[in-house]
């Protein structure tokens, strides 16, 4: 069995005195490619920030290769190889895409950064075409993908990955996505936040769903219907059952 590189134990965090993650578990092995989806207000996004250091912890444990990081700054957990990438548009638009990778290089020394920012172009060959592009010039896609490789920059053992299907149009969901799976098949562990649940279940190896700050439900996509997911977004149970643990 592989070990999980991730494991989280009934973690419990939020905003200031807003509790909104209640008892999460969830055991993350190394190469795996998860998709956390659930009804809006679930605490996805919260979860992804907490993994990386930006809510209150108010309890519970977040064990990475051994080591319990639930007490980090985000720079700590960065270096520790976890990368980030928040929804919505978060690049450097009058910047081109050569400078915001060397803006996202900003951890490492001046000598690697541009080992680094080839290693990024190899990865996703779309970008080296527009390296000389103002990001904000770019299209919705090309940004996010461009989000991405500025996290994946980091070498990161995790990444985080927030809705990048927001505000794209199905092709570019579609690139997108694809490129998700290239650098998962590759060895890259996935963490994806995503409400386009049809995609998400597409790509990902493992669905996770989560309700009301917690996990209610944890498989294969296949073995699970669109159906039944929309029943457990709404109802937090399966069609049949009566008990409703929250
Ligand atoms: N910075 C914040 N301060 C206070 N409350 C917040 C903050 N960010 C999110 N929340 C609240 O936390 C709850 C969970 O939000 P979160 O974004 O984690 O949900 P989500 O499952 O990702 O939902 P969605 O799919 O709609 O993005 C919501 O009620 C939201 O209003």
């Amino acid at each position: 069995m592989v070990e999980p590189s991730l494991s989280i134990k009934g973690l419990r965090a939020g905003y200031g005195s807003l509790d909104i993650l209640n008892g999460v578990d969830l055991d993350v092995p190394q190469g795996q490619f998860v998709a956390l989806m659930g009804p809006n207000g679930a605490g996805k996004s919260t979860l992804l920030k907490t993994l990386y250091g930006m809510t209150t912890v108010k309890g519970g444990s977040i064990n990475w290769q051994g080591k319990d990081i639930s007490a980090l700054k985000s720079r700590a957990i960065l270096a520790e190889g976890i990368s980030w990438v928040p929804q919505g548009r978060c690049n450097f638009p009058v910047m081109t895409v050569d400078e915001n990778l060397q803006m996202a290089a900003y951890t490492l020394r001046d000598s690697k950064v541009k080992a680094e920012r080839d290693y990024v172009y190899n990865l996703f060959p779309i970008l080296k075409t527009r390296r000389n592009t103002l990001a904000g010039n770019m299209s919705g896609g090309e940004q996010q993908l461009l989000e991405v490789a500025m996290a994946v920059l980091q070498r990161p053992k995790i990444l985080l990955v927030d809705e990048p299907s927001v505000g794209l149009s199905p092709t570019a969901i579609g690139i997108v996505f694809d490129e998700l799976l290239r650098i998962n098949a590759a060895g890259q562990t996935i963490l994806l936040v995503e409400q386009n649940t049809k995609k998400a279940m597409a790509v990902a190896q493992r669905a996770v769903i989560l309700r009301l700050g917690k996990v209610i439900w944890d498989g294969r996509p296949a073995d699970i219907t669109h159906d039944e997911l929309g029943e457990l977004f709404l109802t937090g149970r399966m069609r049949g059952e009566t008990d409703v643990e929250q």
